[in-house]
C-alpha cells in the first residue's frame, strides 16, 4: 500500500531511470496524448464499476485512474503541489 505522494516519488524516480519493463516509462514514452485516451478510458471504467459493481472493484478502478493521472502529471512537468493548491 502506498499513498498518493509515494507513488508520485517512485514515477517520478521511474522517469528518470528507466528501468526495463516499467510501465510508467513506456507510457510517457506514448506522449500526452496516449496517457489522455487511457485517463478517458480508466474514467469511464470508474463510472461502471461505481454504478454496477463492487466497492472493491471501483476502489480499484479509482486507483487505476489516479496512478495514470500522475502520469500525465509527470509527462507535463506537473507536480503534487502544483495541483493540490487548486484544491
Ligand atoms: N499503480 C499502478 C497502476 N495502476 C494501474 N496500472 C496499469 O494500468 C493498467 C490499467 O488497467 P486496465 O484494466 O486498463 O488494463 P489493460 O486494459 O490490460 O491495460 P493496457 O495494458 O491494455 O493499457 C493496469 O493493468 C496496469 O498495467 C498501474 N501500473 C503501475 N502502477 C504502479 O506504478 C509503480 C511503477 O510501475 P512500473 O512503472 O510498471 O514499474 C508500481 O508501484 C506499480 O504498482
Amino acid at each position: 500500500m502506498k499513498t498518493f505522494d509515494e507513488l508520485f516519488l517512485e514515477l517520478s524516480a521511474k522517469a528518470v531511470e528507466r528501468p526495463e519493463g516499467s510501465r510508467t516509462v513506456r507510457e510517457l514514452d506514448g506522449g500526452v496524448h496516449t496517457i489522455g485516451k487511457k485517463i478517458v478510458e480508466e474514467a469511464a471504467e470508474v463510472w461502471m464499476a461505481a454504478e454496477y459493481e463492487s466497492q472493491e472493484n471501483a476502489a480499484e478502478e479509482i486507483s487505476q485512474l489516479l496512478y495514470h493521472l500522475q502520469v500525465m502529471m509527470l509527462a507535463k512537468g506537473l507536480t503534487p503541489a502544483d495541483i493540490y493548491r487548486h484544491l
